[in-house]
C-alpha cells in the first residue's frame, strides 16, 4: 500500500509517516524543504524517540521524497496511484497543495478509478473539508462529480506534541508518547483505510473541539501568558502557578461549553484537563512558546481556539469568560521575531488600537461585548 503525505515536518514524520509505517504504507512525503527531502531520499529511514525516560526508539523506514517546487509531475503522479493521501501541512497551506492534489486526480480519472481517501491533519476544525472545496474549485463538472463518488475527504483531529527539533541527524523526531488520531468514519470512500491505533467515529465534531478547545486552547493560553512573562519554553511556563491558574481557568469555561455542547461527562473531563496539563509540563520536551504560539491571526480568528470557544460561552452563559480574555489580550501581545503574522499583528494594533485590531482579525463587531473586554484589559 502506498500513502502520499504532504508536509515532512514535525507531525509529518513524528506521527502520521510514523503509523503510516507501522500500518503496512510505503510512505512518500511532498514537501517544498528541499534539504528535508534530499536527506529523506538519501536515508530513507529515520527514528522517532519517545520524550520520556526510557526514550524508546520506533525506526521508520522504506520512506522516499518528492519536492513539489521541483518535480509537480512526480506527486501528480503519486497520486493517481496512492492508496491514502494525508497533509500536515498547516491550515493556510492547504489552498496550495489542492491545484496539485487535484492534478493527480484528473489522472487519477484516466488511470485507476478506484476510490481514495484524503485526509487533513492540521489544528483546525474541518480541515479535510476545507482541503476538497479547494481541490473540487479547480476540476470541471465530469471530474467533480467522480472526485464526489470516489474520493473520500474525512475529517479528522491529530493530537500528538511534536516540538521543533534539536537533534543530531535531521530526520529524527524527538516526539511526546501521548497521541491520538481520531477520523470521521462518515465521509470515507472505499473500504476504511487500515490505519494502526487511528480511532474511527461518526461524531468528530465533539472529538475535534474537545482537542482544539482543550490541548490547543491551553497550549495557546500557556505560551502567550508564558512569553508575556518572560518564559521561553511550555514546560517553564506551566509551573509558572500564576499562569496555571489562568490556563486553568480557561479550561474550566471552554469545558462548560464543551459540556454543555456535547454531553461529556464533566468529571472525566476534568481528568482530561488535568492529563494535558501535565503533558505540558513534560521535562523532557522543549517546546518553545514562539512555536506554540506561532500564527497568532490564525489562532486569534473567530473559528479558532481563543474566540470560538469565548463565543460559544457567551452564548451558552449569557457572560464573557475572563480568563479566555485574558488569554486573548496575551495573544494580541505576542510578538515572536522569526512569526511574521506576530509582526503583522503588532503592526495592525500600533495602527490601529488593540480594540480595532482584534475586531478586524476576529471579525466581530466594536461594539461586540467580548472586544470591548479585552480593550479595557489590554
Ligand atoms: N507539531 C505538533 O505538535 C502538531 C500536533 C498536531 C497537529 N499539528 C498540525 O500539523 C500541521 C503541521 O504542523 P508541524 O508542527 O508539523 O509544522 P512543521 O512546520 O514542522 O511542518 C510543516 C511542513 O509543511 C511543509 N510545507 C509548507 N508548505 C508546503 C507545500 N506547499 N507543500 C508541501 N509541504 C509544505 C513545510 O516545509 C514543513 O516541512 C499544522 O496544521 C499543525 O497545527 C501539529
Ligand atoms: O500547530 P498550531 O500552530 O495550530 O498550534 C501549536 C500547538 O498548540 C500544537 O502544534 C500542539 O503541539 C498540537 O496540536 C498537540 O496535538
Amino acid at each position: 500500500m502506498k500513502a502520499v503525505h504532504f508536509g515532512a515536518g514535525n507531525i509529518g514524520r513524528g506521527f502520521i509517516g510514523l503509523l503510516l509505517h507501522q500500518s503496512g504504507y510505503e510512505v512518500q512525503f511532498v514537501d517544498v524543504n528541499e534539504t528535508l527531502i534530499d536527506e529523506i531520499n538519501k536515508e530513507k529511514a529515520y527514528r522517532v524517540i519517545l520524550a520520556n525516560e526510557q526514550k524508546e526508539e520506533f525506526h521508520v523506514e522504506g520512506v522516499s521524497g518528492i519536492n513539489s517546487a521541483k518535480a509537480p509531475e512526480a506527486v501528480i503522479e503519486a497520486i493517481s496511484s496512492a492508496d491514502l493521501v494525508t497533509t500536515a501541512v498547516g491550515p493556510h497551506i492547504l489552498k496550495f497543495i489542492a491545484p496539485l492534489i487535484a492534478d493527480g486526480l484528473k489522472k487519477r480519472t484516466k488511470e485507476n478509478d478506484m476510490p481514495v481517501n484524503i485526509i487533513a491533519c492540521e489544528n483546525m476544525v474541518g480541515g479535510s473539508s476545507e482541503l476538497q472545496k479547494h481541490v473540487l474549485e479547480k476540476l470541471n463538472d465530469k471530474e467533480t462529480s467522480w472526485v464526489q463518488e470516489n474520493v473520500g475527504f474525512p475529517n479528522s483531529a491529530v493530537d500528538r506534541i511534536v516540538p521543533n527539533q534539536k537533534n543530531d541527524r535531521l530526520l529524527d523526531v524527538l516526539v511526546e508518547p501521548f497521541h491520538e488520531w481520531v477520523i470521521d468514519s462518515t465521509e470515507m470512500k472505499g473500504a476504511q483505510p487500515e490505519i494502526k491505533e487511528a480511532l474511527f467515529v461518526e461524531n468528530l465534531q465533539a472529538y475535534i473541539e474537545r482537542k482544539l478547545f482543550t490541548v490547543n486552547t491551553g497550549h495557546a493560553a500557556t505560551a502567550y501568558l508564558g512569553n508575556l512573562a518572560g518564559h521561553a519554553t511550555i514546560a517553564e511556563s506551566i509551573k509558572d502557578e500564576e499562569i496555571k491558574k489562568t490556563v486553568l481557568g480557561s479550561l474550566e469555561e471552554t469545558g462548560k461549553v464543551l459540556v454543555a455542547t456535547y454531553g461529556f461527562n464533566a468529571d472525566e473531563h476534568q481528568q482530561y484537563i488535568q492529563k494535558i496539563i501535565g503533558r505540558f509540563a513534560n521535562p523532557f520536551i522543549v517546546d518553545d512558546v514562539q512555536r506554540v504560539g506561532r500564527a497568532p491571526l490564525r489562532k486569534l480568528g473567530a473559528k479558532d481556539r481563543l474566540v470560538a470557544p469565548a463565543l460559544a460561552f457567551m452564548n451558552e452563559f449569557n457572560e464573557v469568560p475572563e480568563n479566555l480574555v485574558k488569554v486573548i489580550v496575551a495573544a494580541l501581545k505576542f510578538v515572536s521575531e522569526e512569526d511574521q503574522e506576530s509582526l503583522t499583528l503588532q503592526e495592525k494594533v500600533q495602527a490601529k488600537g488593540a480594540a480595532a485590531a482584534f475586531s478586524e482579525i476576529a471579525g466581530l463587531d466594536m461594539d461586540h461585548p467580548l472586544v470591548k473586554k479585552a480593550a479595557e484589559t489590554f
